[in-house]
């Protein structure tokens, strides 16, 4: 079979590094060309040795790298790049895959409040695709530009798809009179390869905290798919916390059910939703998720309480460099080129 050729912008980041990590191991991918400009003429090899003998490449400035010879192009950049150049790539029939938040907003002006910036392309925004494959496979299949979801809207997206879907269909299950809380906590990775204050060990570690408690941007994407979800609005009230861990996303979900909903076998519901989902996980009633159960590996892991007879707890778990990011998006990959979409993506989780 005909390999698919793949650019990565932005291969310098956590994100980057962790596409070409999972691409170097797929068997229908060469990667034509990794980007970062600071580390421009830099081997790739030497700067992440995980790689030797793995990778030979090196760092290209993503102004004179041949994204042009690729089928696909990953942006693994900071918002505001792939906008820049997704027109351009499109025009010649390359896939645009955004890891930032370019094509997550379907409103520009929710957009440019919340990233502070105008969008450049509102007709590729328009058309482009948002979500994860598990939510939105048959439009990702045929679209040309895929924003992927962020870290924390995977998990907690995928948490209550299953039960909002059920609202939709039968009606009155959920009470949205009130927010459903997302009370998530993120390892460190997530911010980012930076030099930051806030980022250093003896900032980070021993030490726990909660941040972008006013607002956070996650918040509008949430809100946008999770009420596609629900065919109504739903009121979200999402925390963030850092923890003193390199990897992995933790979100714990509340939601008040109605009477209706009060009846409901919800681990059915998800264990029948998520059946033929490689990559998640109902876990058997009474679990208790670790981010060490994902770790390194394409999974999101799901566990469901009933607290009292209205109150159901979701608990999720994933990587975020995996299926918060890379692996999601090599998974949208293998969509888009009509691949096996658990290609390259069945790494088992680190143990411990
Ligand atoms: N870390 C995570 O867990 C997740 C991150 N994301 C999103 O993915 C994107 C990447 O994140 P992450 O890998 O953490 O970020 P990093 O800060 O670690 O890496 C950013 C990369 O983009 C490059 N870059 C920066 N500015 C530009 C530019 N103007 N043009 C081209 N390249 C540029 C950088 O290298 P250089 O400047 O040298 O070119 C570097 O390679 C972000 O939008 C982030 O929000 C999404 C989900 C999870
Ligand atoms: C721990 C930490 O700082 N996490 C980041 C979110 C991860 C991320 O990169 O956000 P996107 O998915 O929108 O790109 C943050 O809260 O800003």
């Amino acid at each position: 079979m005909k390999k698919v050729k793949v650019g990565i912008v932005g291969g310098s980041g956590y994100t980057g590094i962790e596409l070409l990590r999972l691409l170097a191991q797929h068997p229908h991918a060469e990667i034509v060309t990794i980007t970062g400009r600071k580390d421009a003429g830099t081997h790739v090899a030497k700067m992440f040795p995980s790689l030797r003998g793995r990778v030979d490449l090196v760092f290209e400035d993503p102004a004179s790298a041949p994204l042009d010879q690729c089928d696909v192009v990953f942006f693994a950049t900071p918002h505001g790049v792939a906008m820049s150049m997704a027109e351009e790539l499109t025009s010649k029939g390359i896939k645009v895959i955004d890891l930032a938040a370019d094509f997550r907003l379907k409103d520009k002006e929710v957009f440019k409040k919340w990233y502070k910036m105008g969008h450049k392309c509102p007709e590729i925004l328009a058309k482009a695709v948002y979500g994860q494959p598990e939510s939105m496979r048959d439009e990702m299949k045929n679209a040309d530009v895929l924003g992927m979801a962020g870290c924390y809207p995977t998990t907690i997206e995928l948490g209550l798809m299953p039960l909002l879907k059920l609202h939709k269909e039968v009606g009155d299950i959920v009470n949205l009179d009130v927010s459903i809380i997302a009370d998530s906590k993120s390892g460190i990775s997530g911010a980012g390869r930076k030099a930051d204050i806030s980022l250093n060990c003896a900032e980070f570690s021993d030490n726990f905290k909660a941040y972008g408690v006013a607002g956070h941007r996650h918040e509008p994407e949430m809100v946008q798919q999770l009420s596609l979800f629900a065919g109504e609005t739903v009121p979200l009230t999402f925390i963030p916390h850092l923890l003193p861990n390199i990897r992995g996303i933790f979100s714990t979900i509340y939601v008040r059910l109605k009477e209706r909903g009060m009846g409901i076998d919800y681990q059915a519901l998800y264990e029948k939703a998520y059946a033929e989902e490689p990559f998640v996980d109902v876990l058997p009633e009474g679990s208790q998720p670790e981010t060490r159960m994902v770790r390194g590996s394409n999974m999101v892991r799901i566990a469901l309480y009933r607290k009292e007879p209205d109150l159901l707890v979701i608990l999720v778990v994933e990587d975020n460099l995996v299926k918060g990011s890379a692996g999601q998006a090599v998974q949208a990959m293998n969509l888009v080129m009509g691949l096996p979409e658990t290609e390259g993506l069945e790494q088992i989780a680190l143990v411990p």
